[in-house]
């Protein structure tokens, strides 16, 4: 596509023309010029072709494939069946379907048949608003639109069913799995006569393989012959997957920021192709794993104006477990708010919406749940205590501050080393990252010893903490193991003793990573762990007992080992003396069968003496026989 210009940019000046209620929908938003990636992708995604469109995060891409989705259904010429589908918007994570569904609500309000529908469901289900003057009539057969959204974790699936079978929704929006359970039931129809697009947002997420299943099952559902769209930051990624999702000659949309890149020495900085919004200032700081919270700390006091909503990235849901409880201690003056995806859906519902509606400066304490889409516009500051495992996600996280042309400030944290090797990596990636210069930050020993003791002051107050902090760690050096650039991120590398301290732990995990470590395990602390208690009572008791069942255990293994040593002594001997018998026996055998063969020969010379002397005896009767008869 040849590149337009800002002027050129206006709602009106789209082919086809947008509807009358679209174009007050987005002057009451006040929008008042598409985006970029709007002004490419709607007109092309209104008539008949498939896209792929790359556009930096917070560019947009939301109503860039919703207006021409409504837009079509709106230009049927009759309604869809009953129970029949018309368009799907596919997303990685419940939050996303969330904000996507409530921006699809927000513009459909300026749509009256869709929103009189909106109005009679909302009655339904709050009798409070009994008052209300009924919503307008309209003829049958007018055109609306009529989203379901569809999570896991909320409402069951046949809660799902029941409502799609009452509202007859004609686009669906949701998370792969539950999505795939409503298409699976036969009341639900998307035939080629109905079905027009299929928007997978986050598209090279969603074409990861977790989803791998889901999407393809989702996909086997649906005509061949429709329309798809694939939105992302990082859409690029995925292209060789992009055959599976079965895309007829897409169009590829690709909106990229151009930036003047750090001048070298004598040299003027070159023009280059960025893959992050022009109003993100993406920084870095190096610094050992013990200066990081401090660095945050500072960070946090010192950055003008203060940051109002921040977002924390940790590695893993156990990470976030942790630091839930010890951050607050060091970064007094904002509210930690745990995000993750292992927490029940109604925390999480809980949780996000506190962080989103809060007065006071927070941190929302997230892992890769949070990094991608999720439009908070009062985001000023996303912080990465580490890099994230998949460097796709790199953009995602740091694109949730400076949306929409807000300034905002992106930081990541590096260990001194081979991790600043990474810089290079994402620059290689169109993702340049420089150094954070301002506001400078001094970190000293004392600084990370400080906010060391904090975090064991909590720790050594509930062994509850303590444990998340060992499961925490442990998590974390899975994840760091895991690192799609493992030539950067290795293991090998780790200073387990300093990330000891930055964790605030009270001793080193016992792990296999650590086997061949010879340092010291108890970070140089007095510390007696069957002396630390769990506040709840409860599990205190439990663990006494516990505690003291193993002792008795122990007494009695001691003294069974005993008790075994005396037993095998006992049967030793007595296995010697069965053989001493034994061998007795064997020998008075042989005696007795000796004197048995001498006996024998005793008798036989006895016998043949006998005979000898009857013979002789005989011999001389006869001679005197013989005398006799003369
Ligand atoms: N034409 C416009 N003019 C000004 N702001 C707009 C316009 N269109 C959308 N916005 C706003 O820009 C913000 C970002 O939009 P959106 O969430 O759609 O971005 P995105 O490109 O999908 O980002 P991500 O890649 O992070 O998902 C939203 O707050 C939205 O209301």
């Amino acid at each position: 596509m040849a590149p337009q210009t800002k002027t050129e940019r206006s709602w009106s000046a789209l082919t086809p023309p947008l509807s009358e209620w679209i174009l007050d929908a987005i002057s009451a938003m006040g929008f008042t010029k598409p985006t970029p990636v709007q002004h490419a992708a709607i007109p092309m995604f209104m008539g008949n072709k498939d896209v792929v469109v790359e556009a930096v995060t917070g560019s947009g891409k939301t109503l860039a494939f919703m207006i021409p989705m409504v837009e079509r259904l709106l230009r049927l010429d009759a309604p869809l069946k009953k129970n029949h589908v018309g368009a799907i918007i596919l997303t990685p994570t419940r939050e996303l379907a969330t904000q996507i569904h409530t921006v699809l609500l927000s513009l459909l309000k300026f749509h009256a048949p869709s929103a009189a529908v909106m109005k009679t469901d909302d009655e339904d289900s709050d009798m409070e608003d009994a008052d209300a003057p009924p919503p307008p009539a309209f003829p049958s057969g007018t055109l609306k639109v009529v989203p379901q959204l569809l999570l896991g974790g909320t409402v069951t699936p046949a809660q799902d069913l029941s409502w799609f079978l009452k509202n007859s929704p004609n686009i669906l929006i949701g998370t792969p799995g539950r999505l795939l359970e409503l298409l699976s039931s036969p009341h639900v129809h998307c035939p080629q006569s109905s079905f027009d697009a299929l928007v997978m947002d986050e598209a090279d997420r969603l074409l990861d393989m977790g989803f791998k299943d889901d999407l393809q099952r989702i996909l086997s559902r649906l005509p061949k012959q429709r329309r798809t769209g694939l939105f992302s930051a990082s859409v690029s990624e995925a292209v060789d997957q992009l055959i599976r999702v079965g895309l007829r000659n897409p169009v590829r949309i690709a909106v990229k920021v151009k930036s003047r890149a750090a001048p070298k020495e004598g040299e003027e900085g070159v023009i280059e192709d960025k893959r992050t919004p022009a109003s993100l200032q993406m920084s870095y700081l190096v610094l050992p794993p013990s200066h990081k919270i401090p660095a945050i700390k500072k960070l946090l006091a010192t950055l003008q104006p203060q940051p109002q909503k921040v977002i924390m990235y940790l590695a893993t849901c156990y990470s976030v477990d942790y630091f839930q409880h010890v951050l607050p201690e060091v970064l007094k003056g904002h509210a930690i708010i745990p995000l993750h995806g292992k927490h029940p859906d109604k925390v999480r519902r809980k949780n996000f919406a506190k962080f989103v509606d809060s007065m006071a400066p927070s941190i929302l304490l997230t892992t890769d749940v949070a990094a991608r889409g999720l439009d908070i516009p009062a985001v000023d500051l996303v912080l990465q205590t580490d890099p994230p495992s998949d460097p796709k996600t790199f953009i995602h996280r740091c694109g949730r501050a400076g949306r929409a042309g807000r300034r905002g400030l992106a930081l990541t944290f590096l260990n001194p080393g081979r991790e600043e090797d990474y810089i290079e990596f994402l620059r290689i990636r169109q993702t340049p990252i420089s150094p954070l210069t301002t506001p400078e930050l001094t970190i000293t020993s004392i600084d990370a010893d400080a906010a060391s003791k904090k975090m064991r002051t909590v720790a050594r107050s509930d062994r509850a903490i303590f444990d998340k902090a060992q499961r925490g760690f442990v998590s974390w050096v899975r994840a760091y193991s895991k690192h799609t650039a493992s030539s950067i991120f290795r293991v090998a590398d780790l200073d387990w003793e300093d990330l000891g301290h930055a964790w605030g732990l009270l001793r080193l995990p016992s792990m296999p990573e650590l086997k061949k470590f010879e340092g010291d395990r108890t970070l140089g602390l007095d510390f007696e762990l069957d002396a630390l208690a769990y506040k709840d009572k409860v599990r205190e008791k439990q663990r006494l007992e516990e505690l003291a069942e193993g002792a008795k255990k122990k007494r009695f293994e001691k003294r069974d080992k005993e008790k075994d040593a005396w037993t095998l002594k006992k049967e030793h001997r007595a296995t010697k003396e069965v053989r001493r018998e034994k061998k007795e026996k064997k020998r008075e055998h042989e005696r007795v069968a000796k004197m048995d063969e001498e006996e024998r020969k005793k008798e036989a010379e006895l016998q043949k003496m006998i005979a000898q002397v009857r013979k002789k005896v005989v011999e001389e009767e006869e001679d005197a026989f013989e005398g006799f008869s003369d």
